[in-house]
């Protein structure tokens, strides 16, 4: 078998960036360059033709997605120098026909994306028939954040189709290996390598991985594992991010300065600073669970300590918010222990016994229900629906990733005013 094409896909809005990336790209071992679908959108067939023109020894894939008017299409990425076509596989049959017409008449080559198809075995023994040249097994970015794996869908084609598979969908490394290893012909990877800070090193790990597969085991990981590892990796701000800007509680602030809480929440109602029912929490919390109490806001009396925290750091509590006061935060600040509150006061309330634990609460403006998961760092404390948590675990984990590759070209000279091309992609009102 010759040896796999490693494509990397230029998933940017900006063709100078772009460029910049591609050729680090192009250093580390890519072969061909994706002028990805956002890049296509910002910048039209431009450009294609900007990076045909930069990189003539290296084919050009123009990642079109092209649903209707096939035709015209392949002829408006052909002309800008294409060599490969990017069509939607789920595209009707009248418009694959006509996008094949096109490609033979103007010397590129039909790569069909099956993204979304339901049955891609059977969709894609149709497009070889049809006349595409090439397949994708392609699970996209919103996709991946749900779980949805492109090796399943590569596994499930090996063997199956008479023309070459390429694979995309959150590749890496590790996972470029078993690719090759599953059949793939051509390896796309986006992220992965363009986010990075240093993008020709990504490249040549790529690379090497697809030019000497090694496989080793993966370990199972289960989604709470998942969930907890990648919200650890990343910061109460890539979470809101991720979230839309949303989810952060106001006014709360870390105790303990440099510390951080994960986990699913234990919820506590209090009333008047009573800290029977805080306390109880400790008892019903399982370790990595971040306890949050709502004592209505209260700055004058804390349902909170000393001893409070030395009992939940003995029982693996990931950490405690509280939407009121705390207090001993000099013992608090020796132990280093998670706390988060909106204030400190010397006074506690006394044990009634009033509240209630693991109930919907409201608490700093956010509303938390048991299991939802806990984010706080020195930024503040983020909530996360449960349902949500590893969508949004994901999704915060490329926005680090994004993250990296702008702190780099700051860090080169370049202003985060023009690195976003902030002026250009103002709202228009
Ligand atoms: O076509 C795409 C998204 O629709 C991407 O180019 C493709 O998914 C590769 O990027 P990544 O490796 O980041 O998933």
């Amino acid at each position: 078998m010759a040896t796999p094409t490693l494509q990397v896909a230029l998933d940017l809005l900006e063709l100078d960036r772009a460029v910049e990336i591609a050729d680090e790209a192009v250093r580390g071992g890519a072969d061909w360059i994706e002028v990805g679908t956002p890049l296509i959108k910002s910048e039209g067939m431009q450009a294609v033709r900007t990076l045909r023109e930069r990189f003539p020894g290296h084919e050009i894939v123009a990642d079109m997605k092209i649903a209707d008017t096939g035709a015209v299409e392949v002829e408006m990425a052909a002309k800008s120098g294409a060599g490969v076509v990017c069509i939607l596989a789920d595209a009707d049959d009248a418009v694959i026909v006509e996008a094949v017409r096109s490609a033979r008449k103007y010397g590129v080559r039909l790569m069909a994306d099956l993204i979304n198809v339901a049955d891609p075995v059977s969709r894609s023994r149709e497009l070889a028939a049809l006349g595409v040249d090439y397949i994708n097994a392609h699970v996209g970015i919103d996709q991946q954040m749900i779980g949805r794996s492109s090796l399943d869908l590569l596994r499930r084609l090996a063997g199956e189709v008479g023309v070459p598979i390429a694979v995309a969908g959150g590749l890496d490394a590790e996972t470029a290996s078993e690719a090759v290893a599953a059949g793939a012909s051509v390896v796309i990877v986006g992220g992965n390598i363009v986010k990075a800070a240093d993008v020709t090193g990504a490249a040549r790990r790529v690379r090497e991985a697809i030019d000497r597969p090694e496989i080793r085991p993966r370990e199972e990981e289960s989604r709470d594992a998942a969930i907890r590892r990648l919200f650890e990796a990343v910061s109460a701000p890539n979470v809101t991010d991720a979230m839309h800007r949303k989810g952060s509680m106001a006014g709360v602030v870390s105790i303990c300065g440099r510390v951080k809480a994960v986990g699913p929440a234990v919820t506590v109602r209090t009333l008047a600073g009573d800290w029977a029912k805080p306390v109880e929490a400790i008892d019903v919390a399982a370790p990595g669970d971040v306890l949050v109490v709502r004592n209505e806001g209260r700055t004058d009396v804390a349902p909170w300590g000393e001893l409070a925290t030395h009992s939940a750091k003995n029982r693996g509590v990931a950490g405690i918010v509280i939407d009121g006061a705390v207090r001993d935060v000099d013992d608090i600040r020796e132990m280093k222990f998670p706390v988060f509150a909106t204030a400190t006061v010397p006074n506690a309330g006394d044990p009634k016994g009033l509240g209630e634990i693991n109930t919907e609460i409201v608490c700093c403006g956010q509303e938390v229900r048991p299991g939802d998961w806990i984010v706080a760092d020195e930024s503040g404390v983020v909530v996360v629906p449960r349902e949500r948590a590893y969508e949004v675990a994901r999704r915060a984990m490329e926005v680090r990733k994004n993250e990296e590759r702008i702190r780099e070209e700051i860090r080169r000279g370049r202003t985060l005013s023009e690195v976003s091309e902030l002026l250009k992609w103002e709202k228009r009102h």
